[in-house]
């Protein structure tokens, strides 16, 4: 087999390996057996994932001597609410999936957290593996247990915290992702390095082009970095109870902005982690905290990488400021009813701050309203 990379999340009753690497889907019969009770497996994936791999995967289940049924759903961020889940959830229990069986969350961010939302309810809690094929879902949301959907109030406002059992991250797919999604994807590796280590985001000044014309081992590197950043984060605070906030580098913004846009292709979870970031250096800027050249070097890099880096970049109406801090009260780092965010003293030292003066934010995100006006997307 090709170069596989492992990355062990040791959460002691909960640990598991997050693999990376070409190969994995040919290969999963053989990595998931060690988990499953009798040989058969439910597979729900999206309609696009489905079309390019779902029969790779049932090949790599079945050398391995594993059945496989499987579920589509639409792709699209539209999935992820009540519809789609309960959906899901009757389906699995048509299949007879029981206690020990294995559930399969094969495709994007979407699919893993509605998936992994499905597991852990379905018969109070089934076990589940990852197998992300987005970039953004290799870097991010396959691994730390944040599973859940989307409320008409806000963004993932119902979920639980349930950890895969087994993570496969095949970076051969990602040659079939339209550049659009592996930008947004870039979205989030961008967020590991600002938020935690200045050398990674260097080298992405360096590698980012490479990595997204295709350089396998620039994916490599950039999934296997982001995963153990992660892991290392979910580990010290899996439920988020204080450093694991850190990982919300550039939400409270991302989330007010896709709530204002309808959860539509208007604009992706991770252009709208890209803004978020170039949004809370700004703000960081404003407050004195970080020194007043990285919120340039952040929006640069956003632009060579030709990625969404402002609310100009938005197609359609916004609301304005008011609105959107309005939109920002159901973030879940939200105390006492004072909103947190994660800020910034440099390039790879983010904190979280609930001391934000109101009129900074506000000032902030009216100047970025106006970019709209003078230049709009
Ligand atoms: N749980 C977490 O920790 C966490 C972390 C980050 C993001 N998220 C969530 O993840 C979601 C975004 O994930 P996403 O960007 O993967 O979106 P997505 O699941 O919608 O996938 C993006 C698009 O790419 C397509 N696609 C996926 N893999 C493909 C492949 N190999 N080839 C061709 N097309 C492919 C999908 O069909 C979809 O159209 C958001 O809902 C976000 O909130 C969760
Ligand atoms: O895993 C985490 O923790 C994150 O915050 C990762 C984020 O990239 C991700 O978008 C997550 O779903 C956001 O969490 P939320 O609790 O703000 O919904
Ligand atoms: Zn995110």
């Amino acid at each position: 087999m090709p170069n596989i990379e492992t990355v062990h999340v040791p959460l002691g009753a909960r640990a598991y390996d997050v693999r990376i690497g070409d190969g994995l889907i040919a290969a999963a019969g053989t990595e998931i057996a060690p988990l499953l009770r009798r040989p058969r497996v439910a597979v729900v994936s999206d309609d696009t994932v489905a079309e390019l791999h779902l029969d790779a995967l049932r090949e790599g289940l079945a050398a391995a001597g594993i059945e496989m049924t499987a579920l589509r759903l639409p792709p699209g961020e539209g999935t992820k609410g009540w519809p789609q889940f309960t959906r899901t959830v009757e389906w699995l229990l048509e299949q007879k999936i029981e206690r020990r069986d294995v559930v399969v969350a094969f495709g994007g961010g979407v699919i893993g957290d509605l998936v992994g939302f499905a597991a852990a309810v379905l018969r109070r809690g089934v076990r589940f593996v990852q197998i992300p094929t987005s970039l953004l879902a290799q870097v991010d949301s396959s691994v730390g247990g944040k599973t859940g959907i989307n409320a008409p109030q806000g963004k993932n406002l119902i979920g639980a915290f349930h950890q895969p059992s087994l993570v496969l991250a095949d970076i051969g797919v990602l040659d079939t992702l339209a550049p659009r999604d592996l930008l947004a994807g870039y979205g989030e590796v961008v967020k590991y390095g600002l938020l935690g280590d200045a050398e990674f985001f260097g080298w992405l000044e360096g590698h980012g082009p490479a990595l997204a014309a295709g350089d396998n081992a620039a994916r490599l590197a950039a999934v296997k970095r982001s995963v153990q950043m992660k892991a290392d984060i979910v580990v010290r605070d899996e439920t988020e109870q204080g450093d694991r906030a850190l990982l919300n580098l550039g939400h409270t913004f991302c989330h007010a902005l896709e709530a204002a846009t309808g959860y539509s292709d208007r604009l992706l979870h991770g252009e709208g982690v890209a803004i978020g970031c170039a949004l809370a250096f700004d703000l960081s800027a404003r407050m004195g905290l970080c020194p007043q050249e990285d919120p340039s070097r952040v929006s640069a890099h956003l632009a060579a990488m030709g990625m969404r880096r402002g609310l100009a970049d938005i197609p359609g109406d916004l609301p304005g400021s008011d609105a959107l801090i309005g939109l920002m009260a159901q973030d879940k780092k939200v105390v006492d009813g004072r909103l947190r965010f994660v800020l910034a003293r440099g390039i790879g030292a983010a904190f979280v701050s609930d001391d934000v003066p109101a009129d900074l934010l506000r000032a902030v995100l009216d100047e970025a309203l106006e970019q709209r006006i003078a230049a709009p997307a």
